[in-house]
């Protein structure tokens, strides 16, 4: 933030030994790449509720439907806070498995978390099933399929920090799933047998806040707004911190050409 680069050198201006004509600049074409499209980025499977999540927590209005793959493209909400601060979230496609090779267009979805500094995963409670063929996945088993996928698109993404929302906790039912969710997540290896051996994430992720919610009734919404918070505010801290000690570090260093 606040780099400058010279991408482009200006000519020099005419004077009196070039008869006041002036010379030209360099020309480029350049393309640029955008890094970092939100704060947060929502990960999930289709149906989980990112959008609806995005709509209860912000002031974005994205399309919510009952079928998979409503939102097709991302989309950005900003939470706000009472002092003025912002946190943007990045409402994405749902990802299926298979997605790190290009299923679903996977690649097109993953390369924007990439992007984010930090992840939301979403979880329906009560588990999903993309279709009557596929299988159905629990609430501990999505969250570890969703990390799967993002480590065998880029390992990296699994060591950005991330948090976990359990959606539509006001079906019946689930209270006692998030309970079998908490206990599972505690001990993750002994419960990711029912998954194929080569879908079980090497390092499973670890949240920062766990947080119950139903994007419906907005049961939980300002709790998992002040986790957000924290978070981020957490990794700017550290940021600074290791500004500072760089900085300090610096000036302990002796200056060149000093005897
Ligand atoms: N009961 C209940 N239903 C919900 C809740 N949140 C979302 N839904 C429903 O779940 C369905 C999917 O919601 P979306 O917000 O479109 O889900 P999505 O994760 O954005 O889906 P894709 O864009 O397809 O990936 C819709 O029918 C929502 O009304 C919730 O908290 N409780
Ligand atoms: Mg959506």
């Amino acid at each position: 933030e606040g780099d400058r680069v010279m991408v482009a050198k200006g000519g020099s201006g005419g004077s009196f030994h070039s008869a006041f004509e002036p010379s030209k600049g360099q020309a480029k074409h350049i393309r640029l790449d955008l890094k970092l499209i939100a704060d947060l980025g929502l990960v999930g499977f289709p149906n989980a509720g990112k959008s609806s999540l995005l709509t209860a927590m912000s002031n974005a209005t994205p399309q919510i439907a009952s079928y998979a793959f409503t939102t097709l493209k991302p989309e950005i909400g900003k939470l706000m806070y009472e002092d003025y601060k912002q946190i943007s979230v990045a409402d994405l496609p749902g990802l299926i498995e298979g997605a790190h090779i290009n299923k679903g267009m996977g690649h097109k979805f993953l390369k924007h978390m990439e992007r984010t500094k930090q992840l939301l995963f979403v979880v329906d409670v009560c588990g999903f099933q993309l279709a009557s063929k596929t299988e159905f996945r629990s609430a501990f088993e999505a969250v570890q399929l969703l990390t799967k996928e993002l480590e065998l698109y880029k390992e990296e993404l699994v060591s950005k920090p991330a948090l976990l929302v359990v959606n539509k906790m006001d079906l019946p039912e689930a209270k006692d799933k998030l309970q079998e969710l908490e206990e599972q997540l505690q001990n993750p290896d002994k419960f990711s047998d029912l998954l194929p051996d080569d879908m079980i994430p090497k390092r499973y992720m670890t949240f920062r806040h766990v947080v119950p919610v139903s994007a419906t009734t907005r049961f939980g919404i300002d709790q998992l707004k002040r986790c957000i918070r924290e978070s981020l505010d957490e990794d700017a801290a550290m940021a600074t911190k290791a500004i500072h000690q760089e900085r300090l570090q610096a000036l302990r260093l002796p200056s060149h050409g000093h005897l």
